[in-house]
């Protein structure tokens, strides 16, 4: 080849190349143009959301404060004989109606899930001025007054405030039925406000429960699956600084305490710790205490002494122990209504009794779901479920179902066997006449039981229901509850030292 022609070829090589790089030169600035455009639209976007979200905060903030009369704030807490208690002195006026949530800057879309209700009820009226500024609480009030939300809202409000996404509510629960209750009743509001809630409990498996751990900001548990998790390192606590106890006496009972005691100490020491229960037994309540700072106590009803729903209908039959399974055919046949939503709920105290009454029942042609102890986690929760849904309109539980469980209809309960504790009785009547609704308790009570008869006769009086007077044979001596757990853990308060009654005036 001369020089002139491959001169020519180098020439017209190096043209197209020049030309090549001047095209992919085009295209990277037209791609980077487009990037950096979809990089400002995105930007935009997320400003204005931005800017809309702070706007609607703003908005929040400067709503005027909402003052309730005192009178119609006093007149409040006379009728529903609410007492808050608390070293402090702190004068907190109730929230009696949804407006004065603003108050609290309480998030919109929190706010907007109360909605189907009223008003709230006089244990959230109470106890959430408090929650929303930090404190630590023992609510007590009665069975079906919508504690959960009670401790609910202000959690997850709590949540919201922090701004970060790391896991900061905790709520222990003793039954699994129960946590998965709660659980459902919180995810309505983290679901409302993109945050993530966790049911943990033992019975099935770990693996989803251990994923949802991860990207969740508020944990729901029973205290066995979380001290599993706790142990293999699965779960980590530090963050947590919103601890709920709910059935908090239970919580705190011989069988849990070891529990309790690693869950307290794995999470953060600078937190709020809420109790909250509808029977505050004296042997609790010292060591309910020592795990909390200057609790603000929110007795919602004379909750000092042990009381019942007094919209409850108790019946009352001393009857030999012989007796007891024909009795209740009749009492089934005499309750079970021609209104196919209406449900009646049987408690039996072990789970042999349990099974052996659940087959009898079938033996004689009722419908009857059944939930206990020896059933599988599956089973348990089928059960529930068809009576919930109304499927089977007859169940019959052990304590299990005694705490907690909010099933709409239970028009009567039966006890068939008296449970161990006076504090259990009144938990598992209150499966009926729930939210302001009426409802029927009728209880086989024998000789075996006795010891209970004087707290059983108080408990009657109380509620202002007759006391038959085959139970004021038995006298009226009551076999003291024993509490010798807690150890090192248990801190002696002084409970000479007397919490202030606040009256608003
Ligand atoms: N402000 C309100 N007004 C009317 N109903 C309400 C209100 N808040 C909650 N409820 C409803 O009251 C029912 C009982 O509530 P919840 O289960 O929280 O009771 P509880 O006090 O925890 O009962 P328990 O002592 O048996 O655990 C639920 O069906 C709930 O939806």
């Amino acid at each position: 080849m001369s020089d002139i022609t491959e001169k020519k070829r180098k020439h017209d090589n190096d043209s197209v190349s020049k030309k090549e790089k001047k095209v992919k030169k085009d295209k990277k600035e037209k791609r980077d143009k487009k990037e950096k455009k979809e990089k400002k639209e995105k930007k935009d976007k997320k400003d204005t959301k931005e800017k809309k979200e702070k706007k609607e905060e703003s908005n929040e903030e400067s709503v005027d404060i909402i003052e309730t009369p005192i009178e119609e704030i006093n007149a409040f807490l006379k009728e529903n004989e609410i007492t808050i208690e608390n070293g402090d002195n702190l004068n907190i006026q109730p929230i009696i109606n949804f407006k004065s949530l603003s108050n609290y800057n309480i998030n919109s879309k929190i706010s907007k899930c109360l909605n189907k209700f009223d008003k709230p009820s006089p244990i959230q009226a109470s106890a959430w001025p408090y929650l929303f500024k930090g404190h630590d609480i023992i609510g007590v009030a009665e069975t079906g007054s919508g504690k959960t939300l009670g401790f609910g809202v202000p959690a997850i409000n709590h949540i919201v405030k922090s701004n970060n996404k790391k896991l900061q509510v905790l709520v222990v629960s003793p039954t699994r039925e129960l946590a998965t209750q709660i659980y459902d009743n919180l995810k309505e509001l983290t679901d409302s406000t993109s945050l993530n809630c966790v049911c943990v409990y033992g019975g099935v498996p770990k693996d989803q429960q251990r994923k949802d751990i991860a990207k969740s900001q508020c944990v729901i548990a029973t205290p066995g699956r979380l001290v599993d998790f706790i142990n293999e390192g699965s779960i980590n606590l530090n963050d947590v600084d919103y601890l709920v106890l709910d059935e908090a006496d239970r919580m705190l009972e011989k069988g849990f305490e070891e529990d309790i005691k690693l869950i307290i100490k794995s999470v953060k020491n600078e937190r709020q710790t809420l109790m909250f229960t509808a029977t505050w037994p004296k042997e609790v309540r010292e060591l309910a205490n020592g795990f909390m700072k200057n609790p603000i106590k929110v007795n919602v009803g004379n909750r000092d002494e042990l009381t019942a729903n007094k919209r409850i209908t108790q019946y009352v039959e001393v009857i030999d122990p012989y007796d007891k399974e024909k009795r209740l055919i009749q009492l089934l046949n005499q309750y079970q209504s021609k209104n196919k939503d209406d449900k009646i709920l049987i408690f039996a105290l072990y789970k042999k009794e349990a099974s052996r009454i659940e087959r009898s029942l079938k033996y004689k042609g009722f419908e009857v779901a059944a939930l206990h102890g020896d059933l599988s986690q599956i089973q348990r929760q089928q059960a529930l479920d068809s009576f919930k849904k109304g499927e089977c309109n007859l169940l019959l539980a052990t304590d299990v179902a005694a705490r907690g469980l909010d099933i709409p209809n239970v028009k009567v309960v039966i006890n068939l066997t008296f449970p161990l504790t006076i504090e259990d009785y009144v938990h598992r009547i209150g499966r009926t006449g729930r939210a302001g609704k009426t409802g029927i308790a009728h209880t086989l009570f024998t000789e075996h039981e006795k010891h209970l008869a004087g707290a059983l006769g108080n408990v009657l009086r109380g509620a202002d229901q007759e006391v038959p007077d085959e139970l004021l044979k038995f006298g009226s001596h009551t076999k003291k509850k024993e509490h010798g757990a807690y150890g090192a853990f248990f801190k002696n308060v002084d409970m000479s030292k007397k919490a202030k009654k606040i009256t608003f005036d």
